[in-house]
């Protein structure tokens, strides 16, 4: 079996050499501890892991460290993360450390990957090659079932292709999700009658790990035609859970919320590469990995990287669909495409519920952003006779 390789930034204390310190990581992640030990046997030795490399980068250093695939038990990612993301966080001989990208050797891929993945989507929504809209109901909590599936009809009805509950709507008494989710399936019905145009609805089933599947199941009964989950705070388990049960044929939504706690510092946490690879291997359809213009914080060549880990040839694993949201409007779209590319997912929560003449509006005003961008026409040009996309870049503008 080929071995597990992982790259590191990392900065180390002020007494301990850069090698010493990568030396630390390695050790506490395989056979070692903070001291020589007397129960070490010979045959345990194969086990070592090995620092294939340290040099300088910025303040600090990257390591590239490989792990041997026999400390991996094939198809735990809980165990995987314990190695390749565990205690080495916490070692006081270094300052900081961020693992910044993995790679794992056929054998311990013992996923299926995504059921539908970009195609499967695109042929559920009837699209080519066009990004996708979506949008996130707002306000993301108040809304009762029958409101909320109003705005979900406006929305649809106005173009979008996706409409997901946002992260922090579960189950909640004031919009009980199994009278939500059949209150949205009916207005979409409704809108796919009008308009000829299947729309998805990733309905948030996240919740603790023993009642995960059974909400699910139930949803499903209820007609869901997509499932959300939130991946950090149910944990990859959970959609491994969703993906994996036999009976769940629908695509799986996977949002990120408190990823941002590991993901954002750059010195030392978790960047997202290692999430999106975790989470394209369990089997999530479609993945938040950000935007280059939104409203959160990003790097815009370490996006770009998020994105291709989802795409790129992976052991034959469909790809994931990238979603990205977070601040983003009409005005934005021209941005994200040209960096993002067209196999994408745009999201906008205000920036549709926010539109001057409403939510139906505000989803045609995103809808025709996205077309002037694949007729080449600039968005501002677009707009003198597109009148929605124009009310919207009146109000937000184009940065
Ligand atoms: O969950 C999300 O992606 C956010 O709710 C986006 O909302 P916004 O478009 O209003 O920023
Ligand atoms: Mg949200």
């Amino acid at each position: 079996m080929s071995d597990v390789t992982a790259i590191y930034y990392f900065r180390p204390r002020a007494d301990t050499s850069p090698e010493q310190a990568a030396q630390a990581i390695c050790e506490e992640e395989t056979t070692g501890t903070w001291t020589d030990i007397s129960t070490t046997t010979e045959y345990v030795r194969r086990l070592d892991g090995a620092v294939e490399s340290v040099e300088p980068k910025g303040q600090g250093y990257l390591t590239k460290i490989t792990y041997p695939a026999e400390i991996f038990e094939p198809g735990n990612v809980p165990q995987y993360l314990s190695v390749v993301a565990g205690n080495l966080f916490g070692l006081g001989r270094v300052e900081a450390v961020r693992l910044l990208d993995v790679e794992f050797p056929r054998e311990l891929v013992t996923f299926s990957g995504p059921k539908f993945g970009i195609d499967g989507v695109r042929r559920l929504v009837g699209s080519q090659n066009r990004p996708h809209v979506g949008t996130i109901i707002k306000p993301k909590v108040g809304l009762n079932p029958t409101d909320t599936a109003e705005v979900a009809y406006q929305a649809a009805i106005g173009g979008v292709d996706l409409i997901k509950d946002d992260e922090t709507l579960t189950d909640q008494q004031f919009c009980p999700l199994f009278e939500r989710l059949p209150a949205v399936m009916a207005r979409l019905d409704q809108a796919k009658t009008e308009t000829g145009r299947n729309v998805l609805y990733a309905v948030n089933v996240t919740t603790r790990a023993d009642k995960i599947l059974e909400r699910a199941e139930h949803a499903l009964e209820l007609g869901a035609n997509m499932l959300m989950v939130d991946v950090i705070s149910a944990g990859f388990s959970a959609v491994q859970a969703l993906a994996e049960d036999p009976s769940i044929k629908v695509p799986i939504h996977v949002h990120r919320t408190m990823h941002a706690a590991m993901t954002r510092n750059p010195e030392h946490g978790i960047a997202m590469r290692t999430f999106a690879k975790l989470v394209r291997m369990l089997g999530g359809d479609q993945l938040h990995t950000g935007s280059v213009s939104g409203k959160m914080s990003h790097d815009a060549e370490e996006l770009l990287g998020d994105n291709r880990a989802l795409t790129d040839q992976c052991y034959g694993l469909k790809s994931t669909f990238p979603v990205s949201s977070g601040g983003l409007h009409p005005g934005k779209v021209q941005t994200e495409l040209r960096v993002l590319g067209t196999d994408l997912i745009l999201q906008a929560g205000g920036g549709i519920h926010g539109h001057p003449d409403g939510t139906a509006a505000g989803a045609r005003a995103m809808r025709q952003a996205v077309d002037a961008f694949m007729e080449g026409i600039p968005t501002v040009e677009y707009a003198k006779d597109h009148y929605e996309l124009d009310r919207a870049l009146k109000k937000w503008g184009t940065s």
